[in-house]
């Protein structure tokens, strides 16, 4: 029997891991809280299996639409059905993972400028370190050089947008309300970075118009394996432009805008966080910091060949987004009642599933709390729903390439470049839109080599 006020205590103190003792006690469905506030707790592989089958049983808009301020109304995140699909088939191609390789070098370049400033013996925070250089490589991939040069005036105006959306529903919407200082500060980065993102997608628009676009792309060829452009340049933002479906319809202005906006949102402090795990668990996992180094040295400079020759830091990767996955729970509204291991949900429910819970159950991991980066050696292909960093079925993260080349591509160049001692060993974590290090990744320089 669940007692309520246990359950919220158990989840107020120990955070993602009270999640887990639920499950355990509980099993894999179990509601806390009632009425409009309540939120029925889908847990485990079989209901993450449930979760990403049954898309006509969930709805995301009513789940996510305390991103709709920041990503807009026909974000990929809050589209619905046909709606979705169309827009999907369109934004997937420009973060198809053979395109996604034309960044590497972007990526690269940016670790490594983040890395020249190292000096030996500085204190530094690598989570801010790299969150700032993800967030300008982000930018330069998505928005091209163009924008890349206004990267940290985007980037500024994007900062006030993420803080504001990492709350809970009801918070955010007394701050909507209320109009607080945090919202309307929101509200008017929002309108400085729109201006900026409309007049290059005017300009877009104009050079498509007039056949001058150097990095003119193929159109999408929808979910399968489509391909903007391979390694022929360009950038994300004008293959959203250029994008077509089969009847020869593209995105409108305010679909590009929100997709774009979307991707930053979506893409930004959920590749950051990673980021810092890995470092986090490279650098207090014996031996691990020595092998990746070794592993990035033999394989050379970041390339499109070059990642394919280096499963240990891959490994690492994938270890990291297991124990640590930085969208820890997601959500969705119930579109109609169902039935799940016995127990009747409703319709206009809330139901959370949770990557974190599942990716350290023993039932689906071996020595689940181990990071250990071999057992993704080649040919291991864990099942969706025991793995789902990136979620699963119609709305699975869409930049999951992208991600996982970032993470990669940063990695083979800190291990590679530079020695760091870690200053605490325990790091605990916080967020709830994306579990990132609580007290950032505070690291000392001992060695740093030229790039
Ligand atoms: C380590 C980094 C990342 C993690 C852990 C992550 C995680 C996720 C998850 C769990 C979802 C699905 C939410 C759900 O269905 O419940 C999602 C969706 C999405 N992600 Fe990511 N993401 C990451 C990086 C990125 C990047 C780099 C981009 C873009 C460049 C991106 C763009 C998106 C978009 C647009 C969606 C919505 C897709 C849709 O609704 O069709 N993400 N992500």
């Amino acid at each position: 029997m669940l007692r309520q006020g246990a359950a919220i205590a158990e989840l107020a103190r120990h955070g993602y891991d009270g999640l887990l003792t639920l499950y355990r006690r509980h099993g894999p469905v179990f509601t806390l809280g009632a009425g409009r506030h309540g939120y029925v707790y889908l847990l485990g592989p079989e209901a993450n299996r449930f979760v990403f089958a049954n898309t006509a049983l969930f709805r995301t808009r009513e789940a996510f639409e305390a991103l709709v301020p920041v990503d807009g109304p026909t974000s990929l995140i809050v589209s619905e059905g046909a709606d979705h699909r169309r827009r999907r088939a369109l934004v997937r191609p420009a973060l198809h993972h053979r395109r996604v390789e034309g960044y590497v070098r972007t990526m690269a370049e940016s670790a490594d400028a983040a890395i020249d400033a190292w000096r030996p013996g500085d204190r530094i925070d690598a989570y801010q370190v790299f969150r700032a250089a993800i967030r300008r490589g982000t930018v330069r991939a998505l928005f091209g050089p163009r924008l890349a040069a206004d990267a940290d005036f985007l980037g500024d105006r994007l900062q006030p947008m993420l803080d504001v959306i990492d709350r809970m529903p009801q918070a955010l919407r007394a701050h909507r309300v209320l109009r607080t200082p945090a919202w309307r500060r929101a509200m008017a980065a929002r309108r400085a970075a729109d201006e900026r993102l409309y007049a290059e997608i005017a300009r877009l628009r104009g050079e498509a118009r007039g056949g001058t676009d150097p990095h003119a792309v193929a159109p999408g060829d929808g979910e399968g394996d489509g391909d903007g452009g391979g390694a022929r340049g360009g950038h994300i933002l004008a293959d959203l432009v250029r994008a077509r479906s089969a009847d020869g319809a593209g995105l409108s202005d305010a679909e590009i805008r929100d997709q774009a906006m979307t991707l930053i949102a979506a893409g930004y402090e959920t590749t950051s966080a990673a980021l810092a795990w890995t470092l986090h668990r490279l650098l207090t996992t014996e031996g691990a910091w020595r092998r990746a180094r070794a592993e990035a040295e033999r394989a050379g400079p970041p390339t499109a060949e070059s990642l394919g020759r280096v499963p240990y830091i891959a490994g690492a990767v994938n270890e990291a987004l297991r124990l640590h996955p930085p969208a820890a729970i997601s959500a969705r509204h119930t579109a109609a009642p169902f039935t799940f291991a016995g127990h009747r949900v409703p319709e206009g429910a809330t139901v959370v599933y949770s990557p974190y819970v599942t990716h350290r159950l023993p039932e689906a991991w071996p020595d689940p709390l181990r990071f250990a980066p071999d057992r993704w050696a080649e040919g291991f292909r864990p099942a969706p729903e025991h793995f789902c960093p990136f979620g699963g079925g119609a709305h699975r993260c869409v930049g999951s390439a992208m991600a996982t080349t970032e993470l990669v591509v940063t990695t083979m160049r800190v291990v590679a470049r530079a020695t760091l001692t870690p200053e605490t060993r325990e790091v605990r974590p916080r967020g709830l839109t994306t579990m990132r290090p609580a007290g950032g990744l505070p690291v000392r320089v001992t060695s740093v080599r030229p790039g």
